[in-house]
């Protein structure tokens, strides 16, 4: 029986057949642990009938197991090179490869009960994740990250790598961190440990407004609530009685403050903005 397309074997094959060296820039980092690979696919429900997206096919290793499965795939692929290794590997399955930079896309097309499924290449993880969290088509997204971005995506106010990401991803649904991966689950092997993640969207759609906030809020780890936001420019008359009516003195690192807490704030904000507009 040939070894399957996931082996170390296979893949080695591959790159030498196509003359082929992973560039670390476009975060090429080849999955070759057939567990994980199902693993990815299952968690994030690539099952018959789903239509998935995925950026990065790579050599098609996840993008194969998936459509073996039933699922619709569409697959987002910037290095040109692979397109000969795709045909090959993808041929006579349910995929579609759009060619160009997943940063472009417009995921606002996709059709309702999107799941994203994919191994991402990770210089560009937290972009194309906050992209899939505004898209309305997208109910999910199970993605293979740094450990690190895994951590920031599910910690909540308190926890170490709680942050503005962090604070998105709650406003939009949830995260569950699904496992670690080894290094040695790839080829050739990434720098850093990596986690399967997957996160859930509600369809909430947050107020722009709360949405900056936290961004200001959380834009400087480790300082003050308050500092945060006077260097964001809010105007002290108008911040600290909202800090007030929210039950904060400021003083609180912003990282520590319950997601609730600031969206009172933000509702007392705009509160103090309608009152401070001139009387007809
Ligand atoms: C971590 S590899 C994953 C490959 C494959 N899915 C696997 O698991 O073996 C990331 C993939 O994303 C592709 N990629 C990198 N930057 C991209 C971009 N801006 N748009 C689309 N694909 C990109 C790389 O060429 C590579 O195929």
């Amino acid at each position: 029986m040939d070894a399957p397309l996931y082996s170390p074997r296979t893949v080695r094959e591959l790159l030498d057949r196509h003359q082929l060296r992973p560039t670390k820039s476009l975060g090429q980092n080849f999955l070759i642990d057939g567990n994980i690979l199902r693993l990815i696919a299952e968690a994030g429900g690539a099952e018959a009938g789903v239509n998935v997206l995925e950026v990065g096919p790579g050599l098609g290793v996840l993008t194969r197991e998936m459509a073996q499965r039933g699922a619709h795939v569409t697959a987002l692929e910037k290095d040109e090179r692979l397109r000969p290794v795709l045909e090959e590997t993808l041929a006579g399955l349910d995929v579609t490869v759009v060619w160009g930079d997943a940063l472009n896309y417009d995921y606002s097309a996709l059709p309702p009960g999107t799941r994203v499924v994919a191994n991402l290449p990770y210089y560009i993880s937290t972009a194309l994740l906050t992209r899939f969290m505004r898209a309305p088509g997208i109910v999910s997204a199970t993605v293979l990250v740094q450990r690190e971005v895994a951590e920031r995506l599910s910690a909540q106010p308190g926890q170490d790598g709680y942050g503005y990401l962090s604070a998105l991803v709650s406003l939009h649904g949830s995260a569950r961190l699904v496992r670690d991966v080894p290094k040695g689950a790839f080829i050739p092997a990434p720098d850093v440990t990596s986690s399967v993640v997957r996160l859930d969207f509600s369809g909430a759609v947050p107020e722009p407004g709360l949405v900056q906030l936290l961004e200001q809020a959380l834009h400087h780890r480790r300082k003050t609530l308050r500092n945060n936001l006077r260097m964001a420019g809010l105007d002290p008359e108008r911040l600290d009685p909202a800090l007030q009516a929210a039950g904060l003195n400021g003083q609180e690192r912003a990282e520590d403050v319950p997601l609730a807490q600031m969206t009172a704030l933000y509702m007392a904000l705009s509160a103090g903005r309608v009152s401070m507009e001139p009387k007809r």
